[in-house]
């Protein structure tokens, strides 16, 4: 994919200004096409947006706010319409919302007269109708066991912790199967410890089931624990009187270990290359592009 990776040092690839390799053919899994959004005609929030998630991938999309992030997360979601452009997963057009696509968003969205298992279960109903109750039964364990919440099954999601409420989302989503993951700042809500434990559990678990990802966030660390890709966003900006819309600024490769954990992540070799360039992407060359 990145095939100059190796020539960048430790840490990250070429800071190539747009992917044009996953734009080219053949497909890649999930494929964004040229899309643009404009809530006003002559000032779109973003335009061109080219990109690309091969099946496996986890990719995290970072930009300030404002510059279009949940609104391509919703295109990709099939809950919201691009103004220009196309995107495709697996082949097909995204043209509305789907099981094949499982979203969790900061605020779990949890249906409160439910217990876990049965906020869950109308999930896995929804996606296997003819599925007997056991079937069920079998599909909601294992994935409330896999974010640790066995002991909760039962519970109301007012008797749970956010950090616990965000875990059942998470399960949800997973437990559908989803052939594309789309995660909208999942855990910003939650505090520092628990966000810690959550992001090294859904690592394991994508890890573990080679789910598809895409990922906002604003927490540039946890881009670099997560994404096998980092895509940088711009804002829309007026450039000398004239406006030129946001859109991907820049698609940086993770070359660190893919074992990373959180603990050792500050100790790689390269690291700080890779966190610096982020940074200083935000602070410096974000607004504008
Ligand atoms: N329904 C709408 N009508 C008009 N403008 C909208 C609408 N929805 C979003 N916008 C605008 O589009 C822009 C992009 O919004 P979006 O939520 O996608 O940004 P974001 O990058 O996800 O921001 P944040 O990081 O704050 O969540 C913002 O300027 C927002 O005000």
């Amino acid at each position: 994919m990145w095939s100059d990776s190796r020539q960048q040092g430790a840490g990250f690839a070429a800071p190539a200004t747009k992917d044009s390799s996953m734009s080219a053919q053949p497909r890649a899994f999930l494929q964004v096409e040229n899309l643009a959004k404009a809530y006003q005609a002559d000032k779109p929030v973003f335009a061109g947006v080219d990109f690309g998630i091969h099946k496996g991938e986890f990719v995290c999309i970072i930009g300030h706010s404002g510059c279009g992030k949940t609104t391509i997360l919703n295109v990709l979601a099939g809950l919201d319409t691009a103004s220009d452009g196309h995107a495709f997963m697996d082949g097909r057009e995204i043209a509305g919302p789907s099981l094949e696509r499982g979203v969790v968003f900061q605020g779990h969205a949890l249906m409160p007269w439910l217990s876990v298992r049965q906020n869950i279960a109308f999930a896995v109903k929804s996606r296997w109708p003819e599925w007997k109750k056991a079937e069920v039964d079998a599909q909601v364990e294992k994935y409330v066991a896999m974010v640790g919440l066995s002991q909760a099954i039962d519970k109301k999601p007012s008797q749970l912790s956010g950090g616990m409420k965000q875990r059942v989302g998470i399960a949800r989503a997973f437990a559908i199967q989803p052939k594309m993951l789309l995660l909208d700042e999942p855990f910003g809500a939650l505090d520092a410890l628990t966000r810690g434990t959550i992001q090294d559990e859904l690592m394991s678990i994508v890890r573990e089931t080679h789910q598809t990802v895409f990922m906002i966030t604003h927490d540039v660390d946890e881009a670099i624990l997560l994404a096998d890709r980092i895509l940088l966003m711009s804002n829309g900006a007026d450039v000398n009187g004239a406006y030129k819309p946001g859109g991907l600024a820049e698609v940086v490769s993770n070359t660190l270990p893919r074992e990373r954990t959180r603990a050792q992540l500050h100790h790689l070799d390269g690291y700080y290359e890779l966190r610096n360039h982020i940074v200083d992407f935000l602070v410096s060359r974000a607004k504008a592009h």
